[in-house]
C-alpha cells in the first residue's frame, strides 16, 4: 500500500497586492494604487537567489486590477513577464491572479505549467456577506473560469474556502460543480480545501473554520470527486499533528506549495521541513516532492514547457 503525501517546493511572487475586491476575510490586498507592482529586476534578484534554495514551483499570486480599468493590459503584461523570467531561470509557474477574460486566460498558458482559482464557495448569500464589495467572486464567473481553463487545456487547481458562512450542504454543491465541470475536460489535477484563518489584517471578526471538522469535508469531496482528483491541505492551516493525520486518512494526498512564506496568511508560518516529515513518518507516511503539472497533462503544455517540464522530470520526477 503506498503512504505517500506530495508537496511542491515553491515560492511566491506577487505581481501586486492592490486589489479592486474588499473580500472581508483578506490579509493580502491593499487599496487600487496603494501598492507599487513587482518589477522585473527585483523578482530576478528574489529568483536567483532561490537557484540554491531547492524550488521548483514560482506560484504568482495577485491583487487584481478592475477589468475596464486602462491599467488592466499592464497589469496582465506583467504577469506575463514575471512567468517569463521565471521560466528563463529553470522554475515552473503557476498563476492565480483572479478572474481572466478567455483571451488573457489564453496568453498565460503559454508561459504557466498549471494555473488556478479558487472557487470558494457557491452559495449566493456570500454576495450579501464577505463577498459583498467582491465582484470577481460572483459564482457564475468563477464557475465560468473553469470552464475555460477545460476549454483551453489548461491543468487547474480549484478548491473550496471553509467557514465564511456556508453551509454543508454548500460544500457538496460546491464540490458536485467540479466534479461536473471536471467529467467535460478532465482538467483539474487538485482541489484544495483551505480553512479560513482569521489574520491581523482582515476586516471580518469571523472564526477560524474548526480544524476538526477537516476530515469530514475532505470525506465528502473524496466521496464525490473522482479518484485522480488530488485534495490539497495546506499544513499552515492543520497544523496540529493528529487533525493532520486524520486528514490523511480521510483521503488527503497533497500539501500544495511549501516556501518561506505565505503570503495569503501570513500570521501562519509552516513547521518545519524535517518536522513535518517525522510527523508523517511516525504514521508511515512518506512526504514527496512534485512538480506543480501532474503528468497526465505534459502533452497539454506548448512545447518549450513541455521540454523545461521534462528536464525535472528527468533528474528527479
Ligand atoms: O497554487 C496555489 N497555491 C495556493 N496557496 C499557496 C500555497 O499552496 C502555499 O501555502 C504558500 O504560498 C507557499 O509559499 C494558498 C495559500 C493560502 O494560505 C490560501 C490560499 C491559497 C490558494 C492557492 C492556490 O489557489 N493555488
Ligand atoms: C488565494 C486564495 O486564498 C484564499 N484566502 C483569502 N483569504 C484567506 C484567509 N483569511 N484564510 C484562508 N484562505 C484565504 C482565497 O480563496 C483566495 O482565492
Ligand atoms: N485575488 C485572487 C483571488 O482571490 C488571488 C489572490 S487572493 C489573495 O482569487
Ligand atoms: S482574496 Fe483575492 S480578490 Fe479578495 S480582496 Fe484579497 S486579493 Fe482581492
Amino acid at each position: 500500500m503506498s503512504r505517500t503525501v506530495t508537496y511542491s517546493p515553491a515560492y511566491t511572487l506577487v505581481p501586486t497586492y492592490e486589489c479592486f475586491n474588499r473580500c472581508t476575510y483578506c490579509n493580502f490586498r491593499t487599496e487600487p494604487l496603494q501598492s507599487p507592482w513587482l518589477t522585473l529586476p527585483e523578482a530576478e534578484k528574489q529568483l536567483n537567489f532561490l537557484q540554491t534554495q531547492g524550488v521548483i514551483e514560482i506560484l504568482i499570486l495577485s491583487g487584481e486590477v478592475h477589468p475596464q480599468s486602462k491599467r488592466r493590459k499592464a497589469w496582465l503584461q506583467r504577469i506575463y513577464d514575471l512567468c517569463e523570467l521565471a521560466l528563463a531561470l529553470g522554475f515552473l509557474p503557476h498563476t492565480n491572479v483572479g478572474p481572466l477574460s478567455f483571451q488573457e486566460m489564453a496568453q498565460l498558458k503559454e508561459v504557466n505549467v498549471s494555473m488556478g482559482l479558487m472557487l470558494e464557495q457557491l452559495a449566493p448569500d456570500l454576495l450579501q456577506t464577505v463577498h459583498r464589495h467582491a465582484p470577481s467572486k460572483v459564482p457564475a464567473l468563477r464557475l465560468q473560469q473553469l470552464e475555460w481553463a477545460g476549454e483551453l487545456k489548461i491543468p487547474f487547481t480549484t478548491g473550496l474556502l471553509l467557514g465564511i458562512g456556508e453551509n454543508e450542504g454548500d460544500w457538496v454543491e460546491t464540490l458536485e460543480a467540479i466534479a461536473r465541470i471536471h467529467s467535460r475536460y478532465n482538467h483539474i489535477q487538485e482541489v484544495i480545501l483551505q480553512p479560513h484563518s482569521p489574520g491581523n489584517q482582515q476586516s471580518w471578526d469571523g472564526e477560524v473554520f474548526d480544524a476538526t471538522k477537516m476530515p469530514e469535508v475532505i470525506a465528502i469531496a473524496r466521496s464525490i470527486l473522482p479518484d485522480e482528483i488530488r485534495l490539497q491541505i495546506p499544513p499552515n492551516l492543520v497544523a496540529q499533528p493528529d487533525i493532520l493525520l486524520a486528514c490523511l486518512e480521510a483521503g488527503a494526498r497533497d500539501l500544495g506549495g511549501i516556501g518561506p512564506l505565505d503570503e495569503v496568511n501570513p500570521d501562519y508560518p509552516h513547521l518545519q521541513h524535517q518536522t513535518l516529515t517525522e510527523i508523517l513518518a511516525a504514521a508511515g507516511w512518506q512526504l514527496v516532492q512534485r512538480l506543480p503539472v501532474y503528468p497526465q497533462y505534459d502533452k497539454w503544455l506548448p512545447q518549450t514547457l513541455q521540454t523545461a517540464v521534462k528536464n525535472w522530470r528527468v533528474n528527479r520526477f
